[in-house]
This record gives C-alpha cells, sequence and structure tokens, in this order.
C-alpha cells in the first residue's frame, strides 16, 4: 500500500485510450446559507478509471455528498469542471451514463420488487418481454428471485437495499455512484452486502463513486480510498488498497493482515498526528 499525495490541482492526461469513467478537475462548491457562505469543497480532484471502485471517507460535513451529488449533476459546481466518460456532468445524466443508490432505497412502496427493477427500462421505453428478462437476471444476481412479486415493505432493510442496487444496475451502467447505502444495515447484513457488491462489480466491470463512512467497509471494496478533511472540505490523501481484485476479494479478506493494515493506514490519514501521538504512548 502506498499513500501518495493528494492530486494536483491541474492534471496532466493520463496515458490511456479509455475514457476515465470520473474526471473531476479543481472543483470548488460554496454555498450560500443566511449567515454567510459555506465553503463544502476546495480544489477537489479526482479521476476514476473504468472498471476502478474508488471511495470517498472522512468526517460528517466534508463534502463527501456534495462531491456525489455534483458528479450525478444533482448540483452545478462553483468552479472547476466534471466529466463521466468524457461528457459532461449534464450530458451523461441526460444519456443515464450511471445508476445511482443512496442510503434509503428510495423504493416505490406500491410496486411489487420486480415492477421496482424494471422502472428505468420503463420509464426509457424498453418492451415488455425485455424489462422482464433483464429483471429476472438482476433478481437472481442479488439473490432474490423467489421475492419477485413481493412489495418493498415486505422485505427486510438489506433485501430491500438489494433491490435498489438491482434497479441502479438495470441498464447496465458502467459506473454506479452510492451515497451510504449500507449506512442503515446492521453489521452482518451490511457485510454481507459487501461481498455482494465486490461480486457484482467483479461480474459487470461497473467503475464506483461509493460515499461511507466505515473504514473497513471502504478497505474492503475499494481500489482506491479518497480520505476528506473538513473546513473546508478537501481531498487530503489518496490510499492505493492493494488487496487483490475485486474478484478475488472474499470472507477470507477480513481476516488477513492486509487488511488490518490497510484499516490502519487509512485511519491514520484520517486522524492524523492525533493517531500517530496516541499509537507513540501506547508503545511507550
Ligand atoms: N444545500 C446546501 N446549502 C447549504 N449548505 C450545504 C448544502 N448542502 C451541503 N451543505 C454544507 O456543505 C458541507 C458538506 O456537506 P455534505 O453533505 O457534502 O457532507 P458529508 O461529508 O456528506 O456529510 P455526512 O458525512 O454527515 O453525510 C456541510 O457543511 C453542509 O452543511
Amino acid at each position: 500500500m502506498s499513500s501518495g499525495p493528494v492530486e494536483p490541482a491541474v492534471q496532466t492526461p493520463e496515458v490511456t485510450t479509455a475514457e476515465p469513467a470520473v474526471q473531476v478537475r479543481n472543483v470548488h462548491r460554496v454555498f450560500s446559507t443566511g449567515r454567510g457562505t459555506v465553503t463544502a469543497l476546495e480544489a477537489a480532484n479526482l479521476t476514476v478509471a473504468p472498471g476502478e471502485f474508488v471511495s470517498l471517507i472522512g468526517p460528517s460535513g466534508c463534502g463527501k455528498s456534495t462531491l456525489l451529488r455534483l458528479i450525478a449533476d444533482l448540483d452545478e459546481p462553483t468552479s472547476g469542471t466534471i466529466h463521466v466518460f468524457g461528457r459532461t456532468a449534464r450530458q451523461a445524466r441526460r444519456e443515464q451514463a450511471y445508476g445511482i443508490a443512496f442510503q434509503q432505497a428510495g423504493l416505490l412502496p406500491w410496486r411489487t420488487v420486480r415492477a421496482n427493477i424494471e422502472l428505468p427500462l420503463q420509464l426509457h421505453g424498453a418492451a415488455a418481454a425485455t424489462r422482464r428478462a433483464r429483471a429476472e437476471e438482476l433478481l437472481d444476481m442479488v439473490g432474490l428471485t423467489e421475492f419477485a412479486d413481493s412489495f418493498p415493505d415486505q422485505l427486510s432493510g438489506g433485501m430491500q437495499q438489494r433491490v435498489a442496487i438491482a434497479r441502479s444496475l438495470a441498464e447496465s451502467p458502467r459506473l454506479l455512484l452510492m451515497d451510504e447505502p449500507f449506512g442503515a444495515l446492521d453489521e452482518m447484513t451490511r457485510e454481507r452486502m459487501q461481498n455482494e457488491l465486490v461480486r457484482i462489480c467483479a461480474e459487470t466491470g461497473a467503475a464506483v463513486v461509493f460515499v461511507t463512512h466505515s473504514i473497513p467497509e471502504a478497505v474492503f471494496l475499494s481500489d482506491r480510498v479518497f480520505v476528506m478533511s473538513a473546513r473546508p472540505g478537501r481531498i487530503k490523501d489518496v490510499l492505493q488498497m492493494r488487496l487483490g481484485a475485486a474478484g478475488e476479494r472474499g470472507e477470507n479478506l477480513r481476516e488477513e493482515a492486509a487488511f488490518y493494515a490497510a484499516i490502519t493506514a487509512v485511519r491514520e490519514s484520517l486522524h492524523g498526528s492525533e493517531v500517530a501521538q496516541l499509537r507513540g504512548v501506547e508503545t511507550r
């Protein structure tokens, strides 16, 4: 594992033929409030390669959701540019270049599980048979085939979250934007969902930008972890996880020394000298 410096404000073009899944360049977001202004993001730079899994982690209010919302074109930067597969964030949203899953599953309670999963395809005019076939595939992928005709309130929180993930994958996006999708789940369900997400990513090759408060979650899922600092929100560190390809990352990883070492690295980056000092005290 290596901890790199914050990506420079102006990045040199990458030597790659594939367009980055996400490219955020020197993005600032300043909100005006009744009591003045809040700089939610300062000089954010982030490049996500196709198929790469990137987590954003940092203290409450450091701008994680703001950054995700900007990428999703649910908000606009005060300055700086954002591209998704080479398109502006606006074009990418129009072209539905990504799937979104946020903390609240956001399912429609009056539609069955199957109908919820089919919704994006229906909205874009896919034929009934095509929708049905895709929904079957996704239900199988998230292990909910036997609940296809249930309604969301008949499912547990974890199952609802799996439906939301299946829905976000309905149009086979090459990019998933996820804001604490497992935040409301109990620890066991959460770990199971993480295992499933890793498997799904390996199967579909989707790139992911994932917001979380959980260090082990970020470490388990990610190729790189972006550590943010509060006030004003900045990306202060980019940590490369080297814990194997998504397809090879299984339950056993959680017991491995490399996993704990990566957790410590992220902790130290998050807490800075405070933890380093504490560790110093402990060892003396
Ligand atoms: N619409 C808004 N108007 C004013 N201030 C806002 C708005 N949205 C976010 N902020 C402020 O911007 C900062 C970053 O908020 P954001 O929700 O991105 O943080 P976060 O890192 O996702 O926090 P959390 O981990 O608690 O979800 C906060 O200080 C927040 O109060």
